[in-house]
């Protein structure tokens, strides 16, 4: 395989030193030999750029390293672009998360209103990105896209760039089957899922490990722990980590069919995670006290010293199957990734229009669609529920319709009445000036 370019889009994110440790790691059977990082914020990504620089240095000196706010010269020839920029950043996530709980509803980075308004502020930014690749990158390019909220990132770049090279990816589910891999003390590369959903709103309906279902003593782990385990976790150990993967416990006693995402916590424990959360200290203040924070000082204490400590910051479930993904694209290997793909029929009943979350075989010849069939009543309810919401936000993004995302934010399962949709979508215009496309 010749040796590629990689462009980071968020360069600055606190993810692109792990990315980049992820990718340098798989030199050996996914050869690369320049790293691009792009960003609209000079400063954090140099900053940024100076832990990378360390890492680069340590693992594949060779490898070239630079940044850019110049998009020729961040796409020119680029074979792969990883996207991950955060519209407004943390100042604008704590907003989403505090004007919704302020109101009684959910506040989430990327589920209810809160991921709804992060939706309104990042559909046209990755437009943007998406017609930069097309114009400088290599025609074969591919786009790898983390950037948030996926399903509505998705389903808005379908519509507006339908033939455009991207592909939208999710960790969380293979964060899921890594505790399950502890659970059921396996490798988590022998972990084969059947799953069905829309990103964050997704079921795993059964787990074979080399073969064999494991289904029926995952389901009864679930049952009596949630995803909880005895084997440490480096990543989920925050205590709200815990309570979240702990919720998947009265998920389950309640639809004990399917294994369920972590995220269908904020839709079928509405009430209680809005009971469980502080308003004025929520998740974004969690991540701006604690990755956002162990990264940035550390970058203070190398400048003022020059020693680096590689151990703040994790390659994890997020860096490993990017990198994974982008190596099967370019090397028949076999793999198998849940990936967000255009239903055509995948999931039966399902409009062929929606951005379903299923498996996919992916190869140097592209995408295929493993074929998912009927799914029962209560679960399709479920998603027809949000891929409507979903759907009409990003028509009222594209007709800049204030009706069209009242009907989104009243459509989506986390709120009660149109009553309290409308008094949070006003708060949220007013928050989201800077960002959202005019509404009329
Ligand atoms: N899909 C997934 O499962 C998954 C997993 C983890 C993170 N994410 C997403 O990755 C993104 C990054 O997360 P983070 O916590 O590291 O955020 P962060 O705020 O640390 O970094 C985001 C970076 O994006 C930059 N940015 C914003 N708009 C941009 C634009 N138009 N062009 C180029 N750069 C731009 C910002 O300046 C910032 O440096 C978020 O969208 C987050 O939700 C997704
Ligand atoms: O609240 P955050 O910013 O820590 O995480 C939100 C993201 O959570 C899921 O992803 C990862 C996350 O990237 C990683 O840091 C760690 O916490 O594990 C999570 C599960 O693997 C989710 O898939 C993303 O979409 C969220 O942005
Ligand atoms: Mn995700």
């Amino acid at each position: 395989m010749n040796a590629k370019i990689i462009t980071i889009v968020g360069g600055g994110s606190t993810y692109t030193p792990g990315v980049v440790k992820a990718i340098l790691s798989k030199k050996d059977t996914f050869p690369v030999k320049e790293i691009r990082a792009y960003d609209i914020d000079e400063e954090r990504q140099n900053d940024v750029a100076i832990i990378v620089n360390e890492v680069v240095k340590a693992i594949c000196p060779e490898c070239k390293f630079f940044t850019t706010t110049d998009p020729k010269t961040a796409f020119e020839n680029t074979n792969f672009v990883f996207a991950q920029i955060r519209v407004g950043k943390y100042a604008m996530r704590e907003q989403d998360e505090k004007i919704a709980l302020k109101h009684g509803a959910v506040g989430q980075e990327t589920c209810g209103c809160g991921g709804l308004a992060y939706g309104l502020r990042t559909i046209y930014p990755m437009v943007e990105i998406l017609d930069m690749v097309e114009k400088y990158a290599a025609p074969n390019h591919w786009i790898l896209n983390y950037s948030n909220p996926a399903a509505i990132v998705a389903l808005a770049l379908k519509k507006l760039r339908p033939n455009a090279r991207i592909i939208n990816i999710c960790d969380m589910p293979v964060a899921i089957m890594n505790s399950m891999a502890d659970i059921l003390h396996c490798d988590p590369h022998d972990i084969k899922p059947d799953y069905f959903g829309l990103n964050h709103f997704g079921w795993f309906t059964n787990i074979w490990v080399n073969g064999e279902s494991r289904f029926a003593e995952l389901k009864q782990h679930a049952m009596q722990h949630g995803y909880l385990c005895d084997v440490p976790d480096e990543q989920h150990w925050e205590p709200s980590w815990v309570h979240t993967y702990g919720n998947v416990k009265p998920m389950m006693e309640r639809f004990p069919d399917y294994l369920p995402n972590t995220y269908l916590q904020y839709y079928l424990l509405s009430q209680d995670i809005v009971d469980d959360s502080n308003p004025d200290y929520t998740r974004a203040n969690e991540v701006m006290d604690g990755r956002e924070k162990t990264l940035f000082d550390a970058i203070k204490r190398y400048k003022e010293t020059g020693a680096y400590d590689d151990g703040m910051f994790v390659v994890g479930a997020h860096g490993t199957f990017i990198v994974d993904l982008a190596e099967s694209l370019c090397r028949e290997n076999g793999g198998r990734y849940l990936l967000i793909v255009k239903n055509e029929g995948a999931i039966a009943d399902l409009p062929d229009d929606a951005m379903v979350e299923i498996p996919c075989y992916v190869s140097p010849r592209g995408i295929e669609k493993i074929s998912i069939g009927h799914i029962p009543t209560f679960y399709k309810g479920m998603i027809e529920q949000q891929y409507a919401c979903e759907k009409c936000l990003v028509e009222g993004a594209m007709e800049n319709s204030y009706n069209k995302v009242l009907q989104a934010f009243t459509l989506n399962k986390t709120i009660k009445s149109s009553t309290q949709a409308k008094a949070i979508l006003d708060e949220m215009i007013i928050a989201n000036k800077a960002y959202w496309p005019e509404l009329k």
